[in-house]
């Protein structure tokens, strides 16, 4: 099967790879919503849950990660070494590898380590553009011009960038074609809190124990297995193909298609199991090193929580004493690593079971699918709403509305909000949970 799908599918454009849906951290926003790849400007209302007409919106929060990117440098490696041992050492039986042999050549860069790509840039122009027709009442001429709009990004190129696109998209969306003030703040404390979380770093960043199941998982038999059948493609020993050389194929192959939007033959190394398998492998990192997997994790976004709240509480107090509000939207860009701690915080996409090494079978239905919550451009929307009864909350991931556990009402008061998530409110201090001697 693998022989004859091989020339078929390879390196055609706009054609989607079958496995793109398991790139997890490394997938395209068109994804998770794929009426986009025909418009990208829709806005699907079907997939959002709005208070009563009565109601009308006056704040936006918006917490976006970094549009599509180059991979690291760290990956650039991996992908070199292993496109080294494709052209030395694979056998050249099947049409998808003379392709890569022939056609092929390795054209990533140390210095492109990260750094956002045009694709990106679209991301988060289409990303702004769209906002505009979810929230023509908020995102307004009159807002951007009385400095009712505020843009945070973290210090990392790739986030600068995106932040610099967004504005664009506003500004056109907005046809505002004159110069106005709209200067991006940087601010690495609120969208890059977990450098700084002291105990995070020692305990999880730099302690190879706390991944102790992302390693058994690269050791474990599904992974091996994946690792032979991709041998047998390549007619290479087993010895020669590690953890290392599929995770750098399986990067090469979601790579082409964000960066590029090709179909790859790097993709015909992998079959659907095969690409579950790598998903897994993605996803439980995610776990250990951002989420549920250890406490402090979630909780080293107790700064950006509170700064929400802090934030949502003024509106509120300036709707409540009639004043205009100063902060009509909020926009903060940061990474994968700064909206899975806060959606952990707020035991968003907890499952039962924890995802672990030995469970990738029982964990298929699993909530916690990274590709479905941060692919590029992820975005996590939260808006208030002033109502006759008062003032309702509303969020949504990736604009479709989630349902804050603990809750039924999707459009719940903000003030039975604060209520649900009063221990955190309360407490959820940086500068104690993240001290080194704290329990
Ligand atoms: O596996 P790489 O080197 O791409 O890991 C990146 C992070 O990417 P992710 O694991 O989320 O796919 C990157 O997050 P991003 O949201 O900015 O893309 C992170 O900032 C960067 O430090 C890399 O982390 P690592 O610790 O080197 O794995």
């Amino acid at each position: 099967a693998f022989m004859s799908s091989c020339s078929v599918h390879s390196s055609t454009k706009n054609s989607i790879p079958e496995i793109a849906r398991y790139f997890g951290t490394k997938g395209r926003y068109e994804e998770v919503n794929t009426y986009l790849i025909d418009d990208i400007l829709a806005i699907n209302n079907s997939l959002v849950t709005l208070p009563s007409s009565t109601c009308h919106e006056i704040h936006l929060t918006a917490i976006i990660r970094h549009g599509t990117r180059f991979p690291t440098a760290k990956n650039i490696q991996k992908m070199r070494d292993f496109y080294d041992l494709v052209v030395r050492n694979a056998t050249d039986n099947l049409n998808c590898l003379s392709e890569i042999k022939s056609k092929w050549h390795m054209w990533y860069k140390d210095e492109m380590d990260g750094r956002l790509v045009e694709k990106g840039r679209e991301d988060h122009r289409h990303l702004a553009q769209r906002l505009i027709r979810w929230f023509p009442s908020l995102l307004t001429e009159d807002n951007v011009r009385q400095g009712r709009v505020k843009l945070i990004t973290s210090s990392k190129h790739r986030c600068v960038n995106s932040t610099i696109a967004f504005r664009e998209g506003l500004m056109t969306g907005l046809r505002i074609d004159d110069k106005v003030e709209l200067e991006p703040a940087v601010n690495d404390a609120l969208m890059r809190y977990f450098d700084q979380c002291e105990r995070f770093v020692k305990e999880v960043e730099n302690n190879k124990s706390a991944l102790e199941e992302v390693k058994r998982f690269s050791e474990g038999p599904e992974m091996k297995r994946v690792m032979e059948k991709m041998a047998d493609r390549l007619k290479v020993p087993y010895t020669s193909v590690t953890d290392d050389s599929v995770a750098a194929a399986f990067y090469l192959c979601s790579y082409e298609f964000t960066i590029l939007k090709v179909n790859s033959p790097w993709c015909q190394l992998f079959d659907e199991v095969d690409a579950q398998v790598m998903e897994y492998a993605v996803d439980l990192k995610q776990y250990w090193k951002r989420s549920y997997g250890h406490d402090i994790n979630s909780k080293s976004s107790c700064i950006l929580f509170h700064d929400l709240f802090y934030r949502l509480d003024q509106v509120v107090t300036h709707i409540n004493s009639d004043v205009p509000v100063s902060e009509a939207i909020t926009v903060q860009v940061g990474h994968a690593e700064t909206l899975i701690p806060l959606l952990s915080l707020l035991d968003l996409f907890k499952d039962d079971v924890p995802l672990e090494s030995t469970n990738f079978a029982t964990q298929q239905n699993r909530i916690f699918r990274s590709g479905r919550i941060v692919p590029y451009t992820a975005n996590l929307l939260v808006v208030l709403y002033k109502c006759p009864e008062g003032i309702r909350m509303g969020v949504r991931l990736n604009e479709k509305s989630l349902t804050l556990p603990g809750f039924t009402d999707p459009v719940p008061m903000y003030e039975e909000v604060k209520k649900r998530y009063s221990a955190l409110l309360g407490g959820c201090d940086q500068e104690t949970v993240c001290k080194m001697n704290y329990s």
